[in-house]
């Protein structure tokens, strides 16, 4: 299948029988790719990271500072823990923050019923995406890409558990939401047929 009109992709879309979950580190484009593919799909688009700075009314930042990291992956594993309950049966698209598929409940929970798709970049362009906005606690101090390949080498482990690994190189948004469309395809008629 082409998977370039929206036919193919409404097709796709009502095989879904689960959410889609972008993992990857800071800066791969899982919020911003993430919601393009939603669009093209015609499903609800959720970014975890939101979720969480709504619940408690306070930025990712300021979580951290004043509760610190552990304080926010209890958080961020309660989001995953109802969003995927409330998607299973249908297709969403779910954004997770880089560090949640290193949380072993939160990975178990999204392995278990969701398919996670890894996305990644070199940490060149990652760490040139990710520092864009001052919105990231992790990149605050010292070299961004240093922290990135410090953080690629400590979750590379985990990342890789994902069945799906999708390249987010130098091309447009909606170019990469394709890449994941035909990677998806590719794995739901291999693996739910
Ligand atoms: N494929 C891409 N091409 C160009 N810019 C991108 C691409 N993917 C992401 N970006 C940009 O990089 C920045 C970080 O993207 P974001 O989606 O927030 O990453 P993440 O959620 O993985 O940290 C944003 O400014 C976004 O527009
Ligand atoms: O890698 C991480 O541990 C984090 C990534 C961020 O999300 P993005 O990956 O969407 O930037 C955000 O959840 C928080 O700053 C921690
Ligand atoms: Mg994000």
């Amino acid at each position: 299948m082409a998977l370039t009109s929206s036919p193919e992709l409404g097709d796709l879309a009502a095989r879904l029988d689960r959410p889609i979950v972008l993992v990857g580190l800071m800066g791969a484009g899982k919020s911003t790719v993430g919601r393009k593919l939603a669009d093209m799909l015609g499903v609800e688009f959720v970014d975890v990271d939101h979720e969480i700075e709504a619940a408690a009314n306070l930025t990712v930042g300021e979580i951290f500072e004043r509760f610190g990291e552990p304080h926010f992956r209890d958080g961020e594993r309660r989001v995953f823990a109802r969003l995927i309950g409330e998607s299973q049966g249908r297709g969403m698209v779910i954004a997770a923050g880089g560090g949640a598929f290193s949380d072993a409940g939160t990975r178990a929970l999204i392995v278990e019923r969701a398919i996670a798709v890894w996305l990644d970049s070199d940490d060149a362009t990652l760490a040139e995406r990710a520092t864009r906005r001052d919105t990231r606690p992790l990149l605050r101090d010292g070299d961004p890409e240093a922290k990135l390949a410090e953080l690629r080498a400590k979750r590379r482990a985990d990342y890789g558990v994902a069945p799906i690994w999708v390249k987010s190189g130098r091309g447009a948004h909606h170019r990469v939401a394709i890449d994941i469309a035909r990677s998806l395809e590719m794995w739901i008629e291999r693996w739910i047929g």
